[in-house]
């Protein structure tokens, strides 16, 4: 089956958009999910707590060393006292952030259960201590032992999980700036295409009122701009020509000298027109060799002059070879709103009728036609 290119290209990039869109659902996936299993997770609190927690174990050892050497001294009791209830509140703000960790999923059964048998021992040592316990040193040495190991397994696997977290955070970040520069490029490429189509826009409006022989303006084009013109002179007073120039005998041209030379000639022609207007005036070829001269803001004496100044310079104009040396000549109509033309059309009809008399007069002449 034979595929139209628009088909092709609209099947590529829904195609390419469709591709795009999955690997962003998918990266954006993978990644939340594995994001949200870290979120929360916040290893440096969780770190500081364990380092205060050894500590901690060891201070209680000491204590219990002390007050079993000086069981009278209040101070060595105080200090045991606070570590008891310290102790296992450290404990329970550990479990707490563990919680909120993937640790939490990855198994810390023999870490939980080693805090909670702690837990529960430091429970029972405080009955221990009036009168203080022979055996204080001894219960101080296996407590710090037992939290010595829980506490160091701990904070090796913390350690493991915050490296596994910056490793996920690299790439996050390279993932985002991916997406990020994927983006970017899409736009860009939208922006390039927009721009392409709106230039492609502008040249087809462009020669939607351009004549193709002589790059002049179309009757479309003379019509648009009389049209605008008229409506702002009926606001402001202001006064408009138009002029209808129509080569004489241009027949014999090609007859005489081939078309192509015709076609040369008539682009000699409007180049010579295109050369004596001023700014404000348009001037546009109607269809064949018959061009049209609109003066926006001219009264019917500067457009005469003009007219004449045009059918002089149409005598004097050299054609390109092989037509050199062939006299054309034009006939004009001329016609102005201050006359009573007050549409395009009347006006239009005004000047086609002038031009009918100048042919009709002998030609290579210029008649002004003014409404009764
Ligand atoms: N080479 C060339 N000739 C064109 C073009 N458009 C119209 N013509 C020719 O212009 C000639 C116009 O002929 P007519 O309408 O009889 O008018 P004319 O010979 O100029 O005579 P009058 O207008 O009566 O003075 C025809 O031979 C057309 O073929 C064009 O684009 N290129």
């Amino acid at each position: 089956m034979i595929r139209s290119p628009g088909f092709r290209l609209r099947l590529g990039l829904t195609l390419g958009f469709a591709t795009l869109f999955a690997v962003c659902v998918l990266a954006a996936w993978t990644y939340m999910s594995e994001a949200g299993r870290h979120l929360g997770a916040d290893y440096p609190a969780l770190t500081g707590d364990i380092v205060r927690a050894q500590a901690e174990t060891a201070d209680l050892r000491l204590a219990l060393e002390d007050l079993a050497r000086e069981p009278g001294d209040a101070r060595h009791r105080e200090r045991v006292e606070t570590l008891l209830w310290l102790m296992p509140e450290r404990m329970d703000a550990i479990r707490r952030v563990l919680a909120r960790t993937e640790l939490a999923e990855a198994g810390q059964v023999d870490v939980l259960d080693a805090l909670r048998r702690t837990e529960d021992r430091l429970a029972t040592l405080e009955a221990s201590l009036t009168p203080p316990d022979a055996q204080l040193e001894a219960i101080g040495q296996a407590l710090e032992a037992d939290l010595a190991w829980a506490y160091s397994s701990l904070l090796d696997r913390v350690h493991r999980a915050a490296a596994a977290q910056q490793r996920l955070m690299k790439r996050l970040s390279i993932a985002v700036g991916t997406l990020i520069g994927l983006v970017l490029m899409v736009a860009g490429a939208l922006m390039l295409a927009l721009a392409r189509l709106h230039r492609q826009w502008r040249r087809l409006s462009e020669l939607s009122v351009t004549d193709p022989l002589t790059g002049l303006a179309n009757r479309r084009r003379l019509w648009d701009l009389a049209r605008h013109h008229l409506a702002r002179h009926r606001r402001d007073g202001g006064e408009l020509a138009l002029l209808l120039i129509d080569l004489d005998h241009f027949k014999a041209v090609n007859d005489r000298f081939g078309h192509p030379a015709g076609d040369a000639a008539l682009q000699a022609f409007a180049e010579m027109l295109r050369s004596l207007i001023r700014g404000p005036d348009l001037v546009a070829r109607l269809g064949g060799e018959e061009f049209a001269v609109l003066l926006p803001d001219s009264g019917l004496p500067a457009a005469r002059r003009l007219g004449e100044r045009l059918r002089r310079a149409t005598a004097a104009l050299d054609l390109p070879p092989p037509a050199d040396g062939h006299v054309l000549t034009a006939s004009l109509g001329l016609s102005a709103t201050r006359a009573g033309a007050h549409d395009m059309e009347r006006l239009y009809a005004l000047a086609d009728a002038g031009l009918y008399r100048a042919k009709q007069g002998g030609r290579n002449r210029l008649e002004i036609n003014e409404a009764s």
